[in-house]
């Protein structure tokens, strides 16, 4: 037998950073679950028992906090750019490193309409995620994530014309609730350095905004023929506005509410335009994938 692949690390890394504006006393706060997995010259380590060739995955989670305090924590491209550097640099055994942030959101809460300096709420459980990997051959590989924003419309959506055949049974509509999670990505071009990286940072906030409301905007105003084609949309202006991204994927659940025929019930109505109470279905569920690039 021969070791085909390896790599090794710490997950579910819980870290919370502060940052204190003493200008202001106003305090931010971001908190993220970090995984790192090495990989490199430690064949050995797995074939031989030699441990010698191993960064201990207590030691990777030193690391976590350390480059936290060190470093920004936002944006989390940034974050794992230095931590995943890190490893290169002082390791020379180790030629990757494979990072993935995963950052939650605590949103500032607004008391009487105003900020409050220090408290948050967690707005969902949507997360914003990176996924890094840093190596000696090809630099450093970034892609960004919206995860987790479960969204919904009670019309706005249709679905007909679909292939009709013996293994059919689904009827055609022109008004139906379109309801998913949404799992956006967009891939980066490669970055040679961190100091690449750095340079133009505002660029990774900016991306990730612009990906969150294009999803919203186009969801909610799209008259939707399908999720195929509305998903395919908001890669096209995703893609218009981030110059320096080179791909965009979209992974989204369809989430279906089956209308409820109650006529058995002294004939009441509430199928199709009458339709106003449903089943909210757990599963099957559609699930539909693309990834766009640039032509
Ligand atoms: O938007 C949709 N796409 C599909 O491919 C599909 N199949 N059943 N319902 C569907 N809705």
């Amino acid at each position: 037998a021969r070791l085909a692949a390896a790599r090794y690390g710490k997950d579910n890394v819980r870290v919370y950073k502060v940052h204190k504006d003493e200008a202001t006393g106003t305090q931010s706060v971001t908190e993220m679950t970090v995984c790192c997995l090495l990989e490199g010259q430690i064949e050995t380590s797995y074939t031989e028992a030699d441990n010698s060739v191993v960064v201990a995955t207590d030691s990777i989670k030193n690391t976590i906090y350390i480059k936290a305090k060190e470093h920004p924590v936002n944006p989390p491209e940034l974050y794992a750019a230095h931590l995943g550097q890190h490893f290169l640099d002082k390791y020379p055994h180790i030629n990757a490193a494979n990072i993935k942030v995963i950052v939650h959101r605590w949103t500032r809460i607004n008391i009487d309409g105003k900020p409050h300096p220090h408290s948050f709420y967690r707005d969902g459980n949507e997360t914003r995620n990176v996924e890094a990997r840093v190596s000696r051959e090809a630099g450093i590989e970034l892609k960004s994530a919206i995860q987790g924003l479960s969204v919904l419309k009670s019309t706005g959506s249709a679905f007909h014309g679909f292939v009709r055949d013996e293994y059919t049974t689904l009827g055609e509509t022109w008004d139906r609730i379109l309801s998913t999670d949404v799992d956006a990505t967009w891939n980066w071009k490669t970055f040679a350095t961190v100091a690449d990286v750095e340079k133009g940072v505002e660029r990774f906030d900016q991306a990730f905004e612009a990906a969150r409301n294009i999803t919203l905007k186009t969801f909610a105003e799209d008259e939707s023929a399908s999720v195929q084609n509305t998903m395919y949309k908001m890669c096209e202006e995703i893609l218009e506005k981030a110059a320096e991204v080179e791909v965009v994927g979209y992974s989204l659940p369809n989430k279906h509410y089956f209308e409820i025929d109650l006529s058995w019930h002294k004939g009441y109505k509430n199928t199709g335009k009458d339709a106003e109470v449903y089943a909210p279905q757990s599963g099957p569920n559609g699930l539909i994938k693309c990834e766009v690039a640039r032509s």
